[in-house]
């Protein structure tokens, strides 16, 4: 199984952001955090900000989207060349539709479970996405701490996605670090948000190298 590290711009410097991402050119996306201030309580980009990025920056980008119009805004993102474009199923009214309308602009379609929300009610439509977000923070701010209490939920749509044999990605976001990751990892885990571990780091490359051995080494296991 194949391991991706995306690390979150969310805490960069934002004044700078062709350098932050710069800086992570060695990961696999950029997970770049849209929040409109009505899903989430915190305010922080969107399409403008992340057309301007596109072209600068060295990896794809990784768009999740906590916004509440999801299937209003979704597909621009799509159209606007991300490579992925995350929405969250509460706040998705038709997330088939919206899964197939982001595959049909030339991204993968992802969708995103807030902690509270079970995997178990949407194991029917994982076939109509390429990745499962599970959240391991209250969406919103950066900086939080892992939740233990999610591993039951990625180690229940791990086995969903080998039951029905789903080439599907499972990523997890919020408070991975060098200290979390393996537990992600030995959970299901194959894709993995950071953003404070990476971006606090002295040297954030090197962060997202140590965090790629980290996950690499318990999937071997
Ligand atoms: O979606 C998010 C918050 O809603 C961010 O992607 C996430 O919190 C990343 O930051 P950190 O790694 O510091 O937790
Ligand atoms: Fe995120």
């Amino acid at each position: 199984m194949g391991i991706r590290i995306t690390p979150s711009i969310l805490n960069s410097d934002v004044s700078d952001l062709r350098g932050e991402l710069a800086k992570i050119a060695g990961a696999d996306w950029a997970h770049v955090d849209v929040m409109d201030n009505h899903f989430v309580p915190n305010l922080t980009w969107g399409l403008p900000v992340v057309e301007a990025i596109l072209p600068v920056s060295p990896i794809p980008l990784d768009i999740h989207l906590m916004i509440t119009d999801a299937d209003r805004w979704a597909p621009a993102y799509a159209e606007a060349g991300a490579q992925s474009v995350t929405f969250h199923a509460e706040a998705a009214a038709a997330p088939i539709r919206l899964a197939r309308e982001i595959r049909k602009h030339g991204a993968r379609a992802g969708m995103a479970l807030r902690p509270a929300s079970p995997v178990e009610p949407y194991v029917e439509l994982l076939g109509e996405i390429d990745m499962l977000l599970i959240m391991t923070v209250e969406p919103g701010f950066g900086g939080q701490s892992f939740l233990d209490s999610m591993l039951p939920k990625i180690r229940a749509a791990r086995r969903a996605v080998t039951d029905r044999e789903l080439d599907l990605w499972i990523q997890v976001d919020g408070g991975i670090s060098r200290s979390t990751i393996e537990r992600a990892a030995d959970a299901g885990a194959d894709t993995f948000v950071a953003g404070s571990a990476v971006y606090g780091a002295e040297d954030a490359a090197a962060e997202v190298e140590a965090l790629r051995s980290l996950a690499q080494a318990r999937h071997e296991h």
